[in-house]
């Protein structure tokens, strides 16, 4: 059975000494938790630039540590990017593209997400490409749409022949920040689309589909045959949070392979 990806991204909500006290206690968590020792779960965490080198060193053994955004060029004058040449350079093995906040405030287009997540796979890092509908639709318009943006956002690093490994984070925009996430059927309805269509890419194989948007224990149970993980923000703020997400993956995967399932 597949390892669930759990991903937490802490945006710009902590401060640094924060980042590390929360990475200290998520590392103590994930060490002894045995979804992790057993491979049950997978994690990634996603601070800010400042403190990615300080968590690569804290979670050394329990968790894949990411960027939250990079340049599209890999070295040059491009006063304050970042490259994803140094991003891997540091430990990292992910890095976020197109995440609704950066086009909301910072003005990224389809074009600038497209050369970052060519950047992202060109240095050997797995891109965490942000997918997602502005309002609640019918869930199957809104799979097309969020294959049409992951179809978009790959097309420049397929003209380029690459390929590797990604991970689609499906984020419907008016769930992120909300009270809760949208509602299980839904959440299943377009991961599964999303899903079927990244398995029919074998470019991409072993890409990976996890939704976002207000995600929080009790989730996964709901949602755990159509999906890969879940990206957590606000919910993930207490590593024992945290830790109730894990117990879930072993009382989740428990059921399912009693059903038969996944
Ligand atoms: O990056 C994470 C997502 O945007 C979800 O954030 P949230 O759970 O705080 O709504």
């Amino acid at each position: 059975m597949a390892p669930y990806l759990v991903g937490v991204s802490l945006k710009m909500y902590f401060s640094h000494a924060r980042t590390l006290a929360w990475c200290s206690a998520v590392a103590e968590v994930a060490r002894a938790h045995p979804a992790v020792r057993d491979g049950a779960a997978e994690l990634f965490v996603i601070p800010s630039y400042l403190s990615v080198t300080a968590a690569v060193d804290l979670l050394r053994g329990v968790a894949a540590v990411g960027a939250q955004d990079l340049a599209m060029e890999d070295e040059g004058a491009f006063t304050g990017e970042v490259s994803g040449a140094e991003i891997a350079e540091v430990g990292c093995r992910v890095v976020e593209v197109g995440h609704a906040e950066r086009r909301r405030l910072f003005g990224e287009t389809d074009a600038v997400v497209r050369a970052k997540t060519d950047a992202a796979l060109r240095n050997g890092l797995a891109p965490v490409l942000c997918v997602g509908e502005a309002e609640r639709g019918d869930p199957e318009s809104v799979a097309q749409e969020c294959v049409r943006q992951v179809d978009d956002a790959l097309s420049s690093a397929r003209a380029a022949g690459r390929n590797g490994h990604v991970i689609v984070a499906y984020e419907p925009l008016w769930a992120i920040g909300a009270d809760s996430p949208a509602e299980p059927d839904y959440i299943r309805s377009v991961c599964a689309h999303l899903r079927r269509h990244l398995d029919s890419s074998p470019d991409f194989a072993g890409s990976r589909v996890i939704y976002g948007g207000s995600a929080r224990p009790g989730l996964l149970g709901e949602i755990a045959d159509d999906v890969d993980g879940l990206f957590l923000g606000r919910f993930a703020h207490r590593a024992e949070s945290l830790e109730e997400v894990l117990d879930e993956v072993l009382s989740t995967r428990a059921a399912l392979q009693a059903a038969g399932g996944r």
